[in-house]
């Protein structure tokens, strides 16, 4: 993109909504939060359901993210985040068969809609919790495959380590929502978080972990007061 930077009808930067889905305890919570505030924590309220708002600059392209961090009830309907969302991250744990059973039923309804609908918003499948390798169920192959079987995106990745590791697959998606809308037109290649790229990192000494990232960040912005909820939880933070 060479730094060009994007005009829209109004001037503004654009609404990117991108919307996280899966089986409880899978960490879109994590995922989510980490994305936002660069920190990893680990307990939250899984009955809650949000939107959180980052504004980001990516290769000199100003925009708002807003990410839906989804609790999905027996009833609840699933057009509230269908309708809503720009693309479409299918989370699953790789020490979970049964997240990865679930993932597919999402893959499958999210799929559906968009077909009947005649949309193409992008969709991720994305394998959560690779720093548990020595308890992982899922293959890096049998994720790979569900994902080309949905022609979706593919990525495996932790919200316990290193930021890069979670802002490598929102930027991943946030490309193709891009590149969808008429808004990017270069080819992007799909980012792959891999075990090997994971376990070399684990081998290096790693970055200091307290405190804000090197990137400035604009931190979580209110959207509809939610982002601010995070900060008065008790939650344990970890970085
Ligand atoms: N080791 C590890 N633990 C993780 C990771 N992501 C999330 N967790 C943990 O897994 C548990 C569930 O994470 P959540 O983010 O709450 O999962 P969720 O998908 O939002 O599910 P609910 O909050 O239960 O709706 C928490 O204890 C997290 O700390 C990860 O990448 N690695």
């Amino acid at each position: 993109m060479s730094g060009k930077r994007v005009s829209h009808r109004n001037g503004n930067s654009p609404d990117y909504n991108i919307v996280l889905l899966g089986e409880l305890g899978v960490g879109k919570s994590a995922l989510t939060v980490k994305y936002i505030t660069r920190r990893f924590i680990m307990e939250y309220d899984p009955n809650i359901e949000d939107t959180y708002t980052k504004h980001e600059d990516i290769d000199g392209t100003e925009m708002c993210i807003h990410v839906m961090d989804t609790y999905d009830k027996e009833d609840s309907d699933p057009l509230r985040y269908l309708r809503w969302a720009d693309g479409f991250m299918v989370v699953y744990g790789i020490t979970s068969r049964q997240s990865f059973d679930k993932a597919r039923e999402y893959l499958e309804s999210v799929t559906q809609y968009l077909k009947a609908n005649s949309k193409d918003s992008p969709v991720a499948l994305v394998g959560n919790k690779i720093d548990l390798e020595r308890y992982r169920q899922i293959s890096k192959v049998e994720g790979n495959t569900l994902a080309q079987e949905f022609e979706s995106l593919f990525f495996e990745t932790t919200a316990a380590e290193e930021f890069e590791y979670v802002e490598d697959v929102f930027h991943g998606i946030i490309h193709e929502i891009q590149r969808e809308k008429g808004d990017r037109h270069v080819n992007f290649q799909p980012l792959f978080i891999s075990e090997e790229k994971f376990h070399a990192a684990q081998r290096r000494p790693k970055s200091p972990r307290a405190g804000p990232d090197k990137k400035e960040d604009k931190g979580p912005t209110k959207k509809n007061s939610s982002s601010f909820k995070l900060f008065n939880k008790s939650f344990k933070i970890f970085n």
